[in-house]
């Protein structure tokens, strides 16, 4: 299942965890245990696939990328396995890649591989006591990837987020009764004995959460009580300050993982949500109204474009928008592959242009707060310089809503890094309309 899932990646650029998903529908007799190890294998090989093949290509007598691609990723998976997980026993990892290009590719190609992964045991034998991770981590970072971290984050803050990597970060529940909890943390721990629950330090809503099975199996998620939404998520839709009464727009709505804390927030007021594409505002309307949140309009805009049939007055808009996502590469480590500089590029110059669009929309002195899921300055201050150069009617203001206000220590920006705070890795501005001048 792993090697389909690598093969896919690779092959037809498909998202790592869309392929896993696949696999695991197509085998519903696996238990939850060999679930576990296919995605551990999946996505830890994906994790560190550029150091695994160079330590496959000091042995290979030629270029891996010549291989047939099914060769390839049985090789990966091995060598992760030699190296990384202990639990499994060296014989078997190779014994079982070299059966699977034998019965593909013929006892030729089987040698060629038995012969490498011999060599790679017996070096994984000697060295898995005292690998360096971060060297590792790093090794696995595309250079240019890491040199904008390093511009971002300097050389040290670079090492630590991509060391970081190697784990995906808990997942997060957002209890939306904040005073309701602990009480919840208690319920959910007896539901899922075997899972590891505690309070998120960030968000007053937030509930950490590993290795509680399928959450939507758990008491609370049916009647809409919580829904899963990741701690650093919240965060971000927390600092728009959002309060009883205001008029919101989650410009970026997607399928509304935010728009329900801010449809919380407002109370009597209204949130209207917009996206690019229909389909994420169909899903966002059902889910939200699942939960007893649905937003008062929906708006499938292309802000690139103009403001399509948005016309309201904002007192706050929430841009939440398209970027790199490397700020989620503990969770999607395909992205290493998939990101290529020119990338930066191209969504910075849209990022910027959502929220010069949007601007348009917010009531003098209103509020707007831009984010990213990635911790570059190419999609951070740098968005924000060109944003304040092109609409000299915003200015930073330091952040109204908690926790993102006490984070940023009275600053108008902020990171959140998964070695610092635990998340995913953001960026976030907190953006103000000057009052009107006559
Ligand atoms: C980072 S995602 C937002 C996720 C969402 N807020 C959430 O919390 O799940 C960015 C969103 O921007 C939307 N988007 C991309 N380009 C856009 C454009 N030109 N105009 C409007 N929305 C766009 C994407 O469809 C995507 O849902």
């Amino acid at each position: 299942m792993a090697a389909d899932v690598l093969l896919r990646v690779d092959r037809d650029q498909a998202f790592a965890a869309a392929a896993l998903d696949a696999e695991i529908a197509r085998s519903p007799q696996l238990d939850a245990r060999d679930r576990a190890l296919a995605t551990e294998l999946a996505y830890g090989s994906l994790r560190v696939r550029r150091w695994l093949e160079s330590r496959l290509q000091r042995h290979a007598t030629r270029p891996l990328d010549k291989l047939d691609p099914r060769v390839r990723v049985h090789l990966v998976l091995a060598t992760f396995q030699l190296f990384f997980l202990e639990r499994v026993p060296k014989f078997a990892a190779v014994s079982e890649a070299v059966s699977a290009v034998r019965a593909v590719n013929g006892p030729k190609v089987a040698a060629f591989a038995n012969a490498i992964l011999r060599k790679l045991a017996r070096e994984a034998e000697a060295e898995v006591a005292s690998l360096d991770l971060e060297a590792i981590a790093v090794e696995s970072a595309p250079p240019w990837l890491f040199s904008s971290l390093a511009a971002s984050l300097g050389d040290a803050g670079a090492r630590a987020y991509l060391r970081s990597a190697l784990t995906a970060p808990p997942n997060g529940i957002c209890v939306y009764a904040a005073n309701m909890r602990d009480a919840w943390l208690e319920r959910l721990r007896e539901a899922a004995p075997q899972g590891e629950f505690e309070l998120g330090p960030l968000s007053a809503h937030a509930i950490r959460v590993r290795g509680a099975g399928r959450p939507h199996d758990l008491p609370g998620f049916a009647e809409g009580a919580w829904t899963l939404q990741e701690e650093g998520s919240q965060v971000i839709a927390l600092a728009l300050g959002a309060r009883a009464g205001d008029v919101v727009l989650d410009a970026c709505a997607g399928r509304g993982n935010k728009t329900a804390l801010l449809a919380s927030a407002v109370g009597a007021g209204a949130v209207d949500a917009a996206d690019l594409h229909p389909s994420k505002l169909a899903r966002l309307r059902e889910e939200l109204t699942r939960l007893a949140r649905a937003p008062r309009a929906t708006y499938a805009v292309d802000w690139s474009v103009g403001a399509g049939a948005v016309e309201g007055r904002y007192h706050r808009i929430l841009v939440d928008a398209p970027c790199s996502g490397t700020g989620t590469l503990g969770r999607r480590p395909d992205l290493y592959l998939r990101r290529a500089p020119e990338d930066l590029a191209r969504l910075s110059a849209l990022q910027v242009a959502i929220v010069t669009r949007t601007a348009d929309l917010l009531e003098p002195g209103g509020r707007l707060v831009y984010a990213v899921c990635s911790v570059l300055r190419e999609e951070g201050e740098q968005v924000i310089e060109k944003i304040l150069a092109a609409r000299p009617d915003l200015e930073l203001q330091p952040f109204e809503g908690q926790p993102a206000a006490d984070l940023a220590k009275g600053e108008s920006m902020l990171r959140l890094l998964p070695h610092v705070h635990g998340t995913d890795g953001y960026f976030l501005a907190s953006l103000v309309k000057r009052p009107a001048t006559c």
